[in-house]
């Protein structure tokens, strides 16, 4: 069996034939824990969706080994709540690719809801309508549902947007377990502190990968200065992916990342693993 969850090679994704994430190569390992960070714009999300199968690539590929079992959690923006559902609705949505739309649940699956719901501590909120719950809640109810799913990979888009420390410590504690269950789980957060604290590797985007592997030496000053002059240098006008843009980029510190850094050829192969080059 591979242990590969997600494997990247030479993937560009974007909008109209504008790129958003350029050639990103590399893989994410079974049971990884893995925190997307960069600043607004560098191109997270859309690197979500690229896996998610919601944006198809504008080059490269995405294979994602087991996507039957992948749960996706976009943004919180994303998720019409004025949908008139309880807060048990949405959970049990999360046993829907077992049990199919229509299907009946038996008393041992209303059970896993139950403890899925008191696995993120809303016992009680059961009948509560969605557009009565705080932020928090609303994510502590749609971690529920990711617990049933019972997902190989999961993808999560800014989970901690907007919710207060408690309810990040609980939602921390729960990717956690899902680690120690060899599932694999790729998460956005903005927090570097965070990132570097709780969760053992990051990948850097600053609309390219600027550093791939262990959190604390992703997270580096040097780094972030990089991906800070990528940010810098954005323009919505320039054009995309220039003849020599790559020159100096090939920052990496996992071996299992890599740049492709020349746009006319697919160089496989060809890992820049040497730390610190500017
Ligand atoms: N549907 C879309 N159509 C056109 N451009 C888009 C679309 N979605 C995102 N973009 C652009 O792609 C780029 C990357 O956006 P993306 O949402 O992936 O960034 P992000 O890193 O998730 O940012 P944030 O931290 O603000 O959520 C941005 O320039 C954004 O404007």
């Amino acid at each position: 069996m591979s242990d590969a969850a997600i494997t990247f090679d030479n993937l560009t994704l974007g909008y109209n034939s504008h790129p958003a994430v350029h050639h990103l190569s590399g893989t994410v390992t079974r049971g990884a824990l893995t925190a997307v960070v960069g600043a607004n714009g560098s191109g997270k999300s859309t690197l979500m969706k690229g896996i998610a199968g919601i944006l198809k690539p504008m080059a490269g590929a995405v294979q994602v080994n087991n996507k039957a079992r992948m749960a996706y959690l976009p943004q919180g923006t994303e998720l019409d709540r004025s949908f008139p559902a309880r807060v048990i609705d949405l959970v049990s949505m999360g046993l829907w690719p077992r049990r199919g739309l229509l299907g009946r649940y038996s008393r041992s699956d209303w059970q896993k809801v139950e403890a899925a719901i008191a696995a993120v501590g809303l016992v009680g909120f059961e009948a509560r309508s969605l557009d009565t719950l705080s932020g928090g809640q609303l994510q502590r109810a749609l971690f529920a549902r990711v617990v049933l799913q019972d997902a190989e990979l999961i993808l999560l888009d800014e989970p901690f947007n907007a919710v207060d420390q408690r309810t990040i410590a609980d939602l921390l504690a729960l990717m956690q377990h899902w680690h120690r269950e060899h599932r694999t789980v790729l998460v956005v957060v903005h927090d570097h502190d965070l990132v570097r604290q709780h969760l053992p590797e990051a990948l850097l985007l600053a609309r390219r990968p600027i550093a791939w592997g262990q959190s604390a030496v992703v997270l580096n000053s040097e780094n972030l200065a990089k991906a800070r002059h990528f940010d810098e240098a954005w323009d919505e006008n320039a054009p995309w992916c220039a003849p020599g843009e790559h020159a100096h980029d090939h920052v990496h510190d996992a071996p299992h990342a890599h740049v492709h850094h020349d746009h006319g050829h697919h160089e496989h192969g060809h890992h820049d693993l040497h730390k610190g080059a500017a």
